[in-house]
């Protein structure tokens, strides 16, 4: 159980999420996540220099990611620190968590920045050198597509993952998987209530630069799906015979987020309401059975759990990373989660999935969402390609 790792009340955002292939896609994600962190500093009214190091998560290759932490250090505003590059797939944004906490915890860092960026768009397109090929013929890589489409060891596509955690938990019927997919989207609907009152908490806009003499903001998440049950019905799943269809599935986005780890006394000072205290308590990791990645996301939340010595009951707020209704459906089935406290404002399945930031905004809501009730305890938890799981436990007084 961690002790010394705290986050400063506001002192973490999320951009909004934007589908592929709009807004953001132009853009490195390395640069849009030091304009969006810059942004947010100076919204909340801090100086870079305050940092001593930067955890930065991303999982999808940029020009220049070679240089990837000092560069984005050093467009944020300090050009002094560096830090550890995390890049575990969709765990990415615990794990980086999990880091600065580590940072923290040894008494390396006094003050990290955890900063999440990735842009699925306009992925790379890999040509690896193959000199004992025909001819030398070269390797090919689409980064995006075929690592979807098919593990190297599990050899599956990730929903046909899903589909088989779901076939060996007694089933999941087409109905159901779309009863979950209008479920969660109804949830998210409780962010854009009011104006989208509760995503303006955390939310900073994006200026960007489409021609030289047009800047654009994007103040909301693009490209969402509607999900009714009229919509989803005819929807057939992807996988013959299984339960998800596109409708019941995350989409790929561009996006990033972060947020400040820090010792208890310095979170205290940069809070705005200095009455709210977030400690970061536990991490959770698990890998599951060849070709089953939604069954890793149980073990990794009991895991954080127990680090945290806490169980489900003690919970008041449960936030998942789900790129497929399974996957809820079965963690929901296997933990006994009770239905509302399960996602309530939004999850990946329907704000879409940049990868690195996803678990980033997921914990930045969920602290959101204990303090709009008051403290308590929360759990966020959610897979990763190879058939992996993180989770974090988060105590808001
Ligand atoms: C560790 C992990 O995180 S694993 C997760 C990693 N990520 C993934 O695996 C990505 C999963 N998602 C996908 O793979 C995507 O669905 C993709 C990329 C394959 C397909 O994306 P797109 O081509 O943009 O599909 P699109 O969103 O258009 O949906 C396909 C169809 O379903 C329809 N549809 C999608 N959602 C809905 C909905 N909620 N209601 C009604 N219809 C819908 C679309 O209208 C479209 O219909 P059309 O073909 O008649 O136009």
């Amino acid at each position: 159980m961690f002790q010394k790792s705290f986050i400063p009340h506001k002192g973490y955002w999320s951009s909004p999420f934007s589908r592929w292939q709009m807004s953001f896609q132009n853009i490195n994600s390395i640069e849009l996540g030091a304009a969006t962190t810059r942004k947010f500093l100076e919204t909340r009214g801090y100086e870079a220099a305050m940092f001593d190091g930067c955890v930065l998560g991303m999982t999808i290759g940029q020009k220049s990611w070679f240089y990837a932490n000092p560069w984005f250090c050093a467009m944020m505003g300090n050009d002094r620190i560096s830090g550890p590059t995390v890049s575990q797939a969709c765990a990415t944004g615990a794990t980086s968590i999990y880091t600065a906490c580590m940072g923290l915890e040894s008494d390396t860092y006094q003050n990290m920045l955890v900063a999440t960026t990735d842009r699925c768009s306009n992925g790379p397109h890999t040509i690896w050198p193959n000199p004992k090929g025909p001819g030398g013929e070269v390797i090919s890589e689409n980064w995006l597509m075929d690592n979807f489409n098919q593990d190297p060891y599990g050899k599956e596509a990730m929903v046909k993952t899903a589909e088989n955690v779901a076939a060996d938990n007694g089933g999941v019927s087409k109905e159901e998987s779309d009863a979950m997919a209008v479920r969660r989207y109804e949830q998210y609907l409780m962010s854009t209530a009011d104006d989208s009152a509760f995503q303006k908490e955390y939310m900073i806009p994006v200026d960007v630069k489409i021609s030289k003499k047009k800047t654009i903001t994007v103040e909301a998440d693009e490209g969402i799906s509607p999900c009714t049950p009229e919509g989803l019905a005819p929807l057939k799943p992807v996988v013959p015979g299984g339960c998800i269809s596109f409708g019941a599935q995350t989409h790929p986005a561009d996006g990033n987020a972060g947020l400040i780890v820090t010792t208890k006394e310095k979170a205290r000072e940069l809070s705005q309401d200095k009455s709210v205290t977030i400690q970061v308590l536990s991490y959770g990791y698990a890998r599951a059975k060849k070709a089953h990645m939604a069954a890793a996301v149980t073990p990794a939340a009991e895991m954080a759990l127990a680090k945290a010595g806490l169980e489900v009951k003690d919970l008041s707020a449960v936030k998942t990373h789900n790129p497929f209704t399974v996957n809820d459906i079965i963690m929901g089935r296997l933990m006994g989660i009770p239905g509302d406290i399960f996602n309530n404002y939004g999850s990946s399945m329907v704000f879409g999935h940049p990868q690195g930031p996803t678990g980033t905004r997921c914990t930045v809501e969920l602290i959101e969402e204990l303090i709009k009730l008051g403290g308590g305890y929360g759990l966020f938890a959610g897979c990763a390609a190879g058939d992996t799981a993180a989770a974090l436990v988060i105590k808001v007084n």
